[in-house]
């Protein structure tokens, strides 16, 4: 049995003060319900006092999320602790997040103040919370900073007052995480009723290590992690809530583990980032873009063997349907034989090393190769071994005309002509090449695309041609879209000639 590590998420409050990140009530509502079928177990949903919006979203978040306990924060202010508490009557379970800075430079700068008069103001904010809620989370805020001497005798106190989470903010991101998981074990060596409540880190990325310090401090003995979706927050940003998560979903050895239904972090990840205007950076670990993406030719070799050479986490684990193998100039044979295979077409080892050869040269210039270049590098080389290829084509065809067309095949060497009318150019070239070919074939499908834009665009032709009761894909891209027809029904022909 794991022990439990309660999620305490603070998207809609800390991730919510950065520039550009507001949501209005509806919003945040949308993503409060989406916390909520995450798993978390607390959503701070504001700072009442700081607003009447953000007052009232608290209320109607309260009113809209029935499982999570709603927290709101507060200054070690009376009117903030009173506006909170209107601010949460609808709570199911209600929390109010009280606290102070504790370390010496908010104690001298931002309070003018002494540290015996900030542990009465810290004492003094628990209790009055307690007067509306039972359930009172206190901050010291930069304890980062703050000495651990003086902060145990804040936390011992402030548990005294009656607060049931003691929250060690490391406010500034200074932590090492060897200094911060030291700080939570001083903690536990040194406050007397320190196991009566519940310690929470609140850790802060200015220096990127705001997950490594918060599972330091829950190695230590924190049981309450507070996090954001995707890491947003104040400045470089709060500890990610999926990192966390999946830390411990990866190293079970640490028997510590959390109610978060992972496969739903995918999918709220893009909803806080649309819903904030917050791209996430590709290489960001679990939700970025590439980060289930393989693109060097020896990793996409190893994860195609098995995905364990390359991969800790299963992608579908946290609501990715699978990796990417992402083709560029760094790939190798075995990934470009994956994407044909998945496009339909199996290449002899000549006829790969060809292609591949193709490719590297294409690859080069572009930066991404994409399904389409693949089908045409494809194409382009069963052509030149294939038994039957397109030797000329003529056509004429226009208005108030008959479009007729002249059709030249090479087969296996041998010269083929045959002419025909048609309804149409690319009627009377396929015609054409069934007077070559005395074979019964049914055209199942017929699909013609623009690859780019422009009149000078490349067309590409998918082709389903039926032959004894067989389907066979036949494919090509040309600048000439009757061409490319001719060659997709003649590449459809070859696998049945074959
Ligand atoms: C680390 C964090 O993330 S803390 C949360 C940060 N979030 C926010 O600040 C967003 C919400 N804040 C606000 O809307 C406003 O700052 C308010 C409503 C809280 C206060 O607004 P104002 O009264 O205009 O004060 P202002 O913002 O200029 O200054 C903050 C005051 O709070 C005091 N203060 C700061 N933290 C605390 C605290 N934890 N407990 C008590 N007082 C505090 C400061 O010392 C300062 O007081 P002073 O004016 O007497 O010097
Ligand atoms: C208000 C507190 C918890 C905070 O956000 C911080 O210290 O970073
Ligand atoms: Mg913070």
């Amino acid at each position: 049995m794991s022990d439990k590590l309660y999620i305490f998420d603070t998207t809609l409050r800390d991730g919510e003060q950065v520039p550009g990140c507001q949501l209005n009530t509806v919003e945040k509502i949308e993503v409060a319900k989406a916390l909520e079928s995450l798993g978390v177990d607390v959503i701070e949903a504001g700072f009442p006092v700081s607003s009447p919006g953000d007052f009232n979203s608290v209320v109607e978040i309260s009113k809209a999320v029935t499982w999570p306990t709603i927290c709101a924060l507060t200054r070690a202010v009376e009117n903030d602790i009173r506006v909170a508490a209107d601010a949460l009557r609808y709570a199911k379970h209600p929390r109010i997040h009280t606290g102070i800075g504790t370390s010496d430079p908010h104690i001298r700068y931002k309070f003018n103040s002494t540290r015996e008069e900030i542990l009465e103001r810290a004492v003094a904010a628990v209790a009055y919370a307690k007067r509306y809620v039972e359930d009172v989370q206190f901050y010291a805020e930069d304890a980062g900073r703050t000495d651990n001497e003086y902060l145990a005798r804040v936390v011992e106190a402030v548990i005294k007052a009656g607060a049931t989470v003691i929250n060690i903010p490391d406010t500034t991101g200074y932590c090492l995480p060897s200094e911060f998981g030291a700080k939570i074990k001083y903690l536990f060596d040194h406050v007397d009723g320190i196991d009566k409540v519940i310690i929470a880190t609140h850790c802060h990325n200015d220096l990127g290590m705001a997950t490594a310090n918060t599972v330091s401090g829950i190695i230590n003995g924190a049981r309450q992690a507070e996090v954001t979706i995707n890491g947003i927050g104040e400045r470089a940003g709060n500890t990610a809530l999926e990192e966390v998560v999946m830390t411990f979903r990866s190293h079970k050895e640490l028997g510590i583990d959390t109610d978060i239904n992972a496969t739903r972090i995918t999918g709220i990840s893009s909803m806080v980032s649309s819903l904030m205007n917050m791209p996430v950076q590709p290489n960001k670990a679990i939700v970025g873009r590439n980060a289930f993406a393989h693109s060097s030719g020896i990793h996409q070799d190893g994860v195609l063997k098995n995905r364990e050479s390359y991969e800790i986490i299963d992608p579908k684990d946290v609501g990715i349907d699978e990796n990417s193998i992402v083709l560029t100039a760094r790939s190798g044979r075995a990934a470009l034989k994956h994407r044909l295979h998945v496009l339909g077409c199996e290449l002899s080892s000549g006829e790969l090393d060809k292609a591949y050869e193709a490719f590297l040269q294409l690859a080069d210039r572009k930066k991404e190769i994409n399904d389409d270049d693949v089908l045409m590098i494809a194409g382009q080389h069963r052509k030149a071994s294939s038994r039957i290829k397109l030797d000329f084509l003529q056509v004429t065809s226009g208005i108030k005309v008959h479009s007729v067309a002249s059709v030249g095949l090479d087969i296996a060497g041998e010269k083929f002509e045959a002419c025909a009318s048609g309804n149409g150019p690319v009627d009377a070239a396929l015609s054409a090449i069934k007077n070559i070919i005395h074979r019964k074939m049914l055209l199942k499908e017929f699909l013609i695309q623009a690859i780019n834009k422009g009149s000078n665009d490349v067309g590409k032709v998918h082709m389903t041609v039926e032959h004894e009761g067989v389907s066979y894909y036949g494919f090509s891209a040309n600048t000439d879209i009757v061409a490319a027809s001719a060659e997709a029904f003649i590449d459809a022909i070859n696998k049945f000639v074959r």
